[in-house]
């Protein structure tokens, strides 16, 4: 009897079970899949049991920088996902529609599911993760935040016996690089954008990445796993970094701070009661561990009890380091469907079913950084020293450096203050007579 189960266990790994994927799109991700599917020595040996079976394109006659065998590569996507021979469907083609649609349909027949697509899940989550649930599939989705870095599967599994108070990252590649390069470079924001395009590393439509888009899917999904629930993408406040301009980078520089593109998922009291989840461009102090990740890397700094403070840090985007975070999820995956674990490892599914509470930005409570420019009167600087006064608003410091076309401008930072208190003094600050404009409004970490 001991050597009949021998020999099972034998035959049964002797007869390799590969694992049949569909991939949806062939583009920067897409490829960087395929490449290192294709290439896989030196890697773990259950890569080698899966078959690329179909890739969905939109266009066929495209040159791509991989080869595959003929029929293989198609613009049909929706035979692809209901084809039965595939086990795993991996949607690298990005954008809402029809990515949604195809996700749903390929977990209604039964196939797991690998996405990069951060738009669709922090929009679309709910439904999505509700039908694999009921179909029984898991969606996994490594990189969707962080590109390659690990960032998901920790939150879900090794920091998941943590209570997490904060999850604070630089989460877009795309405008790190950009503001990295006007810092140490004094480049104009439009060569750089071109260069992050032809990278690879901008979306279809960079306004998602310039206007904060991205990185507020990003820290939707990073505050649902942190905080356990789900979060509605309209309560995540979002400012881009179209205002950035180079006089602030410089002014920061002097104050001892560098500017960041942050997404803050963060308790605000220590009760708890209130969860703020927002991105906008922020003063950093040179010292934070934040403020020397540059160029296209991302950090997520994850603060929780009892572990205290933990950073991932690593390539954000851009072909490899994503097809890196992809094909770790595939090989998840695989290692599931071939030793038949149940499929419903809540380490591997998403659990949450109610809507998490979101503080208006408005309660905020934080330090900003402001500049203005002024007509040279005297005692400017005392009648805004007034107005904040007026709304509890107490300066931390005050700089008037330079002049621009006869203006004097001043910067102001501030210490903790209650953002809408914040606001209504600058209202009427707006309407002193002394002042021209408030060119910058930023806030400060
Ligand atoms: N680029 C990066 O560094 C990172 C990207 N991501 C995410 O990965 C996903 C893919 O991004 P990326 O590879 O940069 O995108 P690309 O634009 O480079 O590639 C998209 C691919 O999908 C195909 N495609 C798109 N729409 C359709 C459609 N309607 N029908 C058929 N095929 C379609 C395109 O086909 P064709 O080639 O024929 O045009 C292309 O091959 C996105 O969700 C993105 O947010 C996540 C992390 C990092
Ligand atoms: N456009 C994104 C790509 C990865 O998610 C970025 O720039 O970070
Ligand atoms: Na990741």
């Amino acid at each position: 009897m001991p050597r009949l189960q021998l020999f099972f266990i034998y035959s049964l790994d002797a007869k390799s079970v590969g694992v049949k994927l569909g991939i949806l799109g062939l583009g920067t991700v897409g490829t960087g899949t395929v490449q290192l599917l294709q290439d896989t020595a030196g890697r773990h040996p259950l890569l080698k049991e899966i078959e690329i079976y179909r890739v969905g394109v939109r266009s066929l006659s495209k040159p791509r920088q991989v080869e595959l065998s003929t029929g293989v590569v198609t613009t049909d996507l929706e035979a692809i996902v209901n084809d039965p021979e595939i086990d795993i469907i991996v949607e690298v083609m990005g954008g809402l529609e029809p990515a949604r649609t195809l996700i749903l349909t390929a977990i209604k027949n039964g196939k797991h599911v690998v996405t990069a697509n951060k738009a669709a899940i922090s929009r679309f989550g709910a439904e999505i993760f509700t039908a694999a649930n009921q179909a029984g599939v898991y969606v996994m989705l490594e990189a969707a935040v962080g590109g390659g870095i690990p960032v998901i599967q920790p939150l879900k599994q090794s920091l998941s016996v943590n209570r997490i108070h904060g999850i604070t990252g630089i989460v877009n590649g795309t405008t790190n690089y950009i503001l990295t390069r006007m810092q140490t470079e004094g480049s104009d924001f439009n060569d750089v954008l071109a260069d992050a395009q032809r990278l690879g590393y901008a979306e279809a439509d960079p306004t998602a990445d310039i206007d904060g888009l991205d990185a507020a899917d990003k820290i939707a999904i990073l505050a649902s796993l942190g905080f356990d629930g789900r979060i509605n993408l309209q309560d995540v406040y979002c400012e881009g970094i179209r205002q950035v301009s180079k006089t602030d980078i410089s002014y920061a520089a002097k104050l001892g701070f560098v500017i960041k593109l942050l997404a803050i998922a963060k308790h605000q009291t220590s009760d708890h009661s209130q969860l703020s989840v927002r991105v906008h461009p922020t003063l950093v102090p040179q010292t934070h561990p934040l403020a020397s990740i540059n160029g296209v890397y991302n950090a997520i700094l994850v603060e929780g009890e009892p572990i205290g403070q933990v950073m991932f840090f690593g390539p954000g985007a851009g072909a490899g380091a994503t097809a890196s975070a992809v094909c770790s999820d595939i090989l998840n995956l695989v290692a599931t469907l071939k030793t038949n674990t149940p499929k419903s490892n809540p380490l591997l599914a998403c659990r949450h079913e109610n809507y998490l509470q979101i503080t208006p930005i408005s309660e905020l409570v934080t330090r900003f950084y402001a500049r203005f420019l002024t007509k040279d009167q005297p005692s400017v600087i005392g009648k805004l020293g007034t107005c904040f006064g007026k709304y509890g608003v107490s300066l931390e410091s005050v700089v008037q450096t330079g002049f621009q076309a006869q203006l004097a401008e001043i910067v102001v930072v501030t210490h903790d203050v209650r953002e809408g208190d914040f606001r209504q003094a600058l209202a009427e600050i707006e309407t002193l007579e002394a002042i021209d404009s408030i060119p910058s409004i930023l806030r400060v970490i």
